[in-house]
């Protein structure tokens, strides 16, 4: 596997991205396979205490009882699409994280995004890995830290590509996908996560800071 290091030093964005994880394509048929297979659905997400519609579809697929919350909510996840269970059981022997959740989104063109958030979810445990599959369009991601927001990282995330972050960097930094007025097509991103069993067990450590603080 080549391996193109984008992070820095301490305190620090674990950063890894692997070009081409995924052939291109490959890459593009399972974004129509996905596209027409998945349940994709409108989550709904807190932006300053209301909530709102996230510009974006969304579709949260996982093992039976890989239960996960989003606005205060315990939501059981759908089963896993038929497609994704080869791309899984890769990523699981390449990582050795038993992934055991995924969470699609579907970025419909350039004015669907993601806002500034972290994957800090208490279910997910401290430094958790997260594993992002990007297919189809390229679209910018970008990092920031929290306490020097000075401190940024910006890359394309192109068809195929898989991005691992780990160890302190949701700790330190916050992540987005920005709209764009170029004109783009579809993009779909899988965060392949491993959901702990017993959120309860870890909450204590945790939820000091706020997720999904922006659509
Ligand atoms: O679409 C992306 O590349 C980012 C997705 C993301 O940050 C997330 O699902 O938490
Ligand atoms: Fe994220």
């Amino acid at each position: 596997m080549r391996m193109e290091t984008v992070g820095e030093a301490p305190d620090a964005a674990d950063l890894m991205l692997v070009r081409d994880w995924l052939d291109p394509g490959s890459a593009s048929a399972l974004v129509e396979r996905l596209l027409h297979e998945l349940p994709w659905q409108v989550h709904r997400v807190r932006l300053f205490g209301r909530e709102v519609d996230s510009p974006r579809l969304s579709c949260w697929m996982g093992d039976p009882g890989a239960a996960y919350r989003y606005s205060g909510v315990r939501h059981e996840p759908h089963a896993w699409a038929e497609a994704l269970l080869p791309i899984r059981d890769r990523l699981v022997r390449e990582t050795g994280v038993a992934f055991n959740s995924a969470l699609a989104n579907l970025y419909r063109d350039g004015r669907d995004c993601m806002g500034w958030h972290s994957d800090d979810e208490p279910e997910l445990g401290e430094r958790p890995m997260i594993a992002s599959l990007s297919l189809g369009a390229a679209r910018r991601f970008v990092l920031k830290h929290r306490r020097d927001p000075g401190r940024k990282l910006a890359f394309e995330l192109t068809n195929g590509s898989l991005l691992v972050m780990r160890g302190d960097t949701q700790e330190a930094y916050r992540h987005a996908l920005p709209r764009t007025a170029k004109p783009v097509g579809p993009r779909i991103n899988l965060t392949f996560r491993r959901i702990l069993p017993d959120p309860r067990a870890i909450t204590e450590n945790a939820g000091s800071r706020t997720s999904k603080a922006s659509p």
